[in-house]
C-alpha cells in the first residue's frame, strides 16, 4: 500500500514510518518540523540525540535500500496538503500531526489556542483534501485514551449502547478529557464521525494510552535512526521520565498521592497497532475506533516498578498535583479491537526497563535537571 505518515518526524512518527517501509509499504512523511521548535522553545533537548528528516531518510536507504520521500509543510496550509495528496496518491494515511503535550496546552491561552486551532483545524483541512482528491483514502488518525477521561463506568471502544426512557440508540462515547490538548482530539473525533457518516469517509480512530520506550526493531539498526525520547515536564510522558529520573538518582514525582490510573503501552506495539490498522482499513462511511492500550497501571504502581527494577536507591517523590485529574477511580477500559487484528502486546516487563536504563545512562550528560520539576498549573489562570 501507498502510507503517508503525517507527523513522520516525532517521537511515534518516525518509527512508524520506518515500521511500514520495513513492511513493504510504499511510505512517506510529512511534517512541519514544529515538534523541534517545541524545544527550542522551552529550551530542553531530546535526551537521545536525533538527526535531521534528510539525514534520517538517507540512512534509512542506506540501511535497507528503501525511499521515504519527505514532505515538509503544514496541515494549516490547505493547498498544501491538497498538492502533497495529489502527488503522492496515498491508499491510506496516518495522522500523527498534532501538538500532543497536556501540559504544553495548558501553559497559558496562546497555547491552549495554538494547540486547538493547529490541531482541529489541521484535521478539518486534512478531511477536506481527502474529500476532494480521493474519498476512499483510509484515514488512521490518532486519538487518545484521555478523550473518556475516567468515568465511572465501563470505557467501550469509542461507541455506547445508550438506553433512555425505553429508546436505544448507538452513540459516541461520552468525553471528560482532563486538557486542552486532550480536547482538541474529542473535537477531532467528533469532526471525523461527522465525515464517515456525512461524507463516506472512512477512519480509523486510535485512542492511544501513554507510550513507553524508545527503541523499535528499525530503530536500532542504525544510531542515525533513532527517534527522540523526552524527559521534560512539559513533553516527557510518565514512566520514561520515571526511568530517567532513577538513573540520574533525582526523585521520582508522583504527582499527588499517584492513584490516578492510565492505559499504557510499549513503543513497539504503537507502530504495529498501526500497521494492522492500515493493513485492515474502516469500511466506506464507518467511523472504526480501537482503544490502543494494552495494560492499565496508577502512577504509584509504576513509581514502585521502576524503584524495584533499577539496580540502585531510588527515592519517590509525592509532589502537589500541578494538574486537576481525578486521585482515586474507577478504571475499567474494554481494548480487544486491535488484538482481534493480530496484535501480540509486549507487556511491561523488566527486562523491557532495563534496556531504557542503559539507554539513559549512555546519554544522562545531556540532561538539564531543572526541566524535570514541573512548572505548568492547570489552575495557573484562575483568579482566586
Ligand atoms: O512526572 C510525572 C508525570 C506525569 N504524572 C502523571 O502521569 C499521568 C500521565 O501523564 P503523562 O504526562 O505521562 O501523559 P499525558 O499528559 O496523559 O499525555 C500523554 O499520554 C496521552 C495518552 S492518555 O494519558 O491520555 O491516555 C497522549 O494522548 C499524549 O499525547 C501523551 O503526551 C498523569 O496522571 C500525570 O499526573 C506523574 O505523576 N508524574
Amino acid at each position: 500500500m501507498r502510507v503517508l505518515v503525517l507527523g513522520g518526524d516525532g517521537y511515534l512518527g518516525w518509527p512508524t514510518a520506518l515500521h511500514l517501509s520495513d513492511r513493504g509499504h510504499d511510505t512517506a512523511v510529512l511534517d512541519n518540523l514544529a515538534r523541534r521548535g517545541y524545544d527550542r522553545e522551552l529550551g530542553v533537548q531530546s535526551l537521545v540525540p536525533i538527526e535531521d528528516l534528510d539525514t534520517r531518510v538517507a540512512a534509512w536507504e542506506e540501511v535497507s535500500g528503501r525511499t521515504i520521500p519527505a514532505y515538509t509543510g503544514d496541515l494549516l496550509d490547505a493547498d498544501f496538503v491538497y498538492r502533497v495528496l495529489r502527488e503522492f496518491a496515498p491508499d491510506a494515511i496516518v495522522h500523527f500531526a498534532e501538538q500532543r503535550a497536556a501540559p504544553y496546552s495548558m501553559i497559558d491561552r496562546e497555547h491552549a489556542v495554538y494547540t486547538q486551532h493547529n490541531n482541529v483545524v489541521g484535521t478539518l483541512n486534512l478531511m477536506y483534501a481527502i474529500a476532494e482528491t480521493n474519498p476512499d483514502i483510509h484515514l488512521v488518525k490518532l486519538g487518545t485514551m484521555g478523550e473518556y477521561g475516567t468515568p465511572n463506568i465501563d470505557i467501550e471502544e469509542g461507541w455506547l449502547e445508550v438506553e433512555h426512557n425505553g429508546r436505544k440508540d448507538r452513540m459516541l462515547y461520552p468525553k471528560k478529557p482532563g486538557s486542552f490538548y486532550h480536547l482538541s482530539k474529542v473535537h477531532d473525533s467528533h469532526n471525523l464521525e461527522f465525515g464517515c457518516r456525512i461524507w463516506g469517509m472512512r477512519v480509523t480512530d486510535l485512542n492511544q494510552g501513554v507510550v513507553y520506550g524508545q527503541q523499535t526493531d528499525q530503530t536500532v539498526r542504525d544510531a542515525r535512526l533513532a527517534t527522540r525520547f523526552d524527559y521534560d515536564a512539559v513533553f516527557g510522558t510518565v514512566l520514561n521520565r520515571f526511568v530517567i529520573q532513577a538513573v540520574l538518582g533525582e526523585p521520582l514525582t508522583v504527582y499527588g498521592a499517584g492513584g490516578q490510573t492510565r492505559g499504557f503501552l510499549d513503543i513497539r506495539d504503537t507502530v504495529e497497532c498501526i500497521r494492522l490498522a492500515v493493513e485492515n482499513p474502516a469500511d466506506a462511511g464507518e467511523f472504526r475506533v480501537f482503544n490502543q492500550m494494552t495494560e492499565s497501571y496508577s502512577v504509584s504502581q509504576l513509581a514502585a516498578l521502576v524503584a524495584e527494577s533499577f539496580a540502585g536507591p531510588v527515592q519517590v517523590e509525592h509532589l502537589e498535583n500541578p494538574r486537576v485529574e481525578q486521585a482515586e477511580h474507577y478504571y475499567n477500559v474494554k481494548h480487544t479491537g486491535l488484538v482481534g487484528l493480530g496484535l501480540q502486546p509486549h507487556l511491561l516487563s523488566e527486562t523491557l526497563i532495563e534496556s531504557m536504563f542503559d539507554i539513559v545512562s549512555a546519554n544522562k550528560d545531556r540532561v538539564d535537571p531543572a526541566a524535570l520539576l514541573p512548572t505548568v498549573r492547570w489552575q495557573g489562570p484562575l483568579k482566586r
